[in-house]
This record gives C-alpha cells, sequence and structure tokens, in this order.
C-alpha cells in the first residue's frame, strides 16, 4: 500500500459570486514536509488557491485532502491543530503586547502542555524570530518588518504540520528575509507559500507552482519548473543564472523601456 500525499488538491474550481471563473482545474499531490512556492503574475489567482488549500474559503468544486482527510470534513478546531495560516491582511489588536499576540496561536494546543511547557515554548519561538527584546511592546507601536515578524511566530507557536504564509517576506529587509526563510525552511514542516520574489524559490522552496490567469500552469520540483523559458512565458521576464562561489545565484532582469520611440 502506498502513503497518501500530505496534501492533495484534487480538481479544484472556484468562482466569483457573480460567476467569474477565479480558479480552475487545480490537482497536485504533495508530499510531506515539502515546502512549495506558488508564483504568478498579480491577479493570477495564488491567494485563492491559498484560501482554498488552506480551508479559509469553501471550494465550490474539487477536495483538499491533507493527510488522507478531506478538509470539508474537519472541524475548525481539528483543522487549527494541523493548519496555521499567515494571511496577507492580519489586523491583530494593536493594543495587544507582542507576546499575548503570539501566545494566542498556542490557543489550539493549550491542553496538550502544561503552563510551564507553553511559557518555555513561547520564549523559544520568540528567540528564534529575533522577537524576544520587543515582548512588551504594543502591536501597534511595531514596524512593518516586526508585526511580519510577529504573525509568523504566532503561527509557529500554533506547532502546526502544513503551514500557509501569503507573502511571507512582505516588509522585510533583506537580511531578515533571508533569516526567516531559512526558519520557514528548517522547520521540517510541510509549508506552501506564495512567494513574489523569484530569486527566493531556488533557495528555500523544494517545489513549486506557477500560476497564470487562474490555472496552475507548472508544478513540481524548482529545478524542473523553475526555467528560464516557464519564467518568460509566465511573467515576460528574464530569469538569468549566476555562477558565484560554487552557487548558482538566480536574477531577473525587469529593466523596461517605458517610453515608446
Ligand atoms: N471575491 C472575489 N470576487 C471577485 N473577484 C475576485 C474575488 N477575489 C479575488 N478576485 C479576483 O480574482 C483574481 C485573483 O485574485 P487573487 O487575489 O487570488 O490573485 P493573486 O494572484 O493572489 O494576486 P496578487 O499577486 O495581486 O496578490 C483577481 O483578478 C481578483 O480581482
Amino acid at each position: 500500500m502506498t502513503t497518501p500525499s500530505f496534501l492533495v488538491a484534487e480538481d479544484l474550481e472556484y468562482f466569483a459570486l457573480n460567476g467569474d471563473v477565479l480558479l480552475q482545474d487545480v490537482s497536485f499531490e504533495l508530499a510531506e514536509g515539502s515546502i512549495l512556492a506558488i508564483a504568478g503574475p498579480n491577479g493570477a489567482g495564488k491567494t485563492t488557491l491559498l484560501n482554498l488549500l488552506c480551508g479559509a474559503e469553501t471550494l465550490a468544486l474539487g477536495d483538499v485532502l491533507v493527510k488522507g482527510h478531506s478538509l470539508k470534513r474537519l472541524s475548525a478546531k481539528e483543522r487549527a491543530r494541523i493548519i496555521a495560516v499567515v494571511g496577507q491582511q492580519e489586523l491583530p489588536d494593536g493594543r495587544l503586547a507582542l507576546r499575548d499576540y503570539v501566545a494566542l496561536g498556542q490557543i489550539p494546543i493549550r491542553a496538550d502542555r502544561s503552563a510551564d511547557a507553553h511559557a518555555k515554548e513561547l520564549n523559544r519561538i520568540m528567540d528564534l524570530t529575533s522577537l524576544a527584546a520587543l515582548a512588551d511592546k504594543r502591536m501597534a507601536q511595531l514596524s512593518g518588518g516586526e508585526r511580519q515578524r510577529a504573525h509568523i511566530a504566532r503561527a509557529l507557536a500554533q506547532n502546526p504540520s502544513l503551514l500557509f504564509l501569503d507573502e511571507p517576506t512582505n516588509h522585510l529587509d533583506p537580511d531578515a528575509k533571508g533569516r526567516m526563510l531559512s526558519l520557514v525552511a528548517e522547520l521540517g514542516i510541510t509549508v506552501v507559500m506564495i512567494v513574489h520574489d523569484l530569486v527566493m524559490i531556488p533557495e528555500f522552496a523544494t517545489h513549486v507552482a506557477l500560476m497564470k490567469s487562474t490555472r496552475v500552469t507548472g508544478f513540481g520540483r524548482v529545478d524542473e519548473v523553475l526555467t528560464p523559458e516557464r519564467v518568460r512565458e509566465t511573467f515576460g521576464v528574464d530569469y538569468l543564472c549566476f555562477h558565484h562561489e560554487g552557487r548558482v545565484i538566480p536574477a531577473l532582469d525587469i529593466r523596461r523601456t517605458t517610453v515608446s520611440t
């Protein structure tokens, strides 16, 4: 008997209330521990797909299976014990202290550990995300990058086995970006994240789903799917690879002629 894939998307379709097709023909399987980057131009349907995969939106057609269980049949409580999500527009109460905000992530797993063990784990996560020094600050007092790290820390506090991140490097400077994606890549859990910065994908993801106009146009291992041809086809830009100190460093040629002659 073969082990079922950890995350399975089966013939997903999704429509707007006015009937417009927002997502169509999406099927793939992802093994446990994979890191899937969803990439595509603005409006391609990336957030729509992520919202369906994590259960934030209800599927019109098709099914999403996590560890062989249909998301439709899992209660919100059961889902919260497996899945953590950081969306694009998290709006926490600005009066909350950062540490208390991150601790909200532990609510679904409160019964799993003693209060002491939770407090220790919370400290560990605050350290991991470089937030310990800011623990007493109010959420409203944080910078955009600090707030983004707080959202991710709250998701990690949930101890998920499946983590969804919508543009996790939003507001992060290059160093913070590298640290956050390295941390996410080293968690050892299954991660699905929307990534706009294509050059980050080969370094931090194992798989990629390329999207264009409501469809997944390419899915598979990063080295097989994120090719210069596919990038040009999807985004209309040149994807270049430079060799530096034994590593391949990708870059994008995004310069455009804006004045027509
Ligand atoms: N509830 C909705 N009703 C109607 N149209 C919607 C709805 N939600 C999203 N759309 C449209 O569906 C398309 C895909 O939206 P989505 O947010 O999934 O794109 P995206 O790939 O995440 O874009 P971006 O990179 O700009 O964040 C867009 O054209 C958007 O305007």
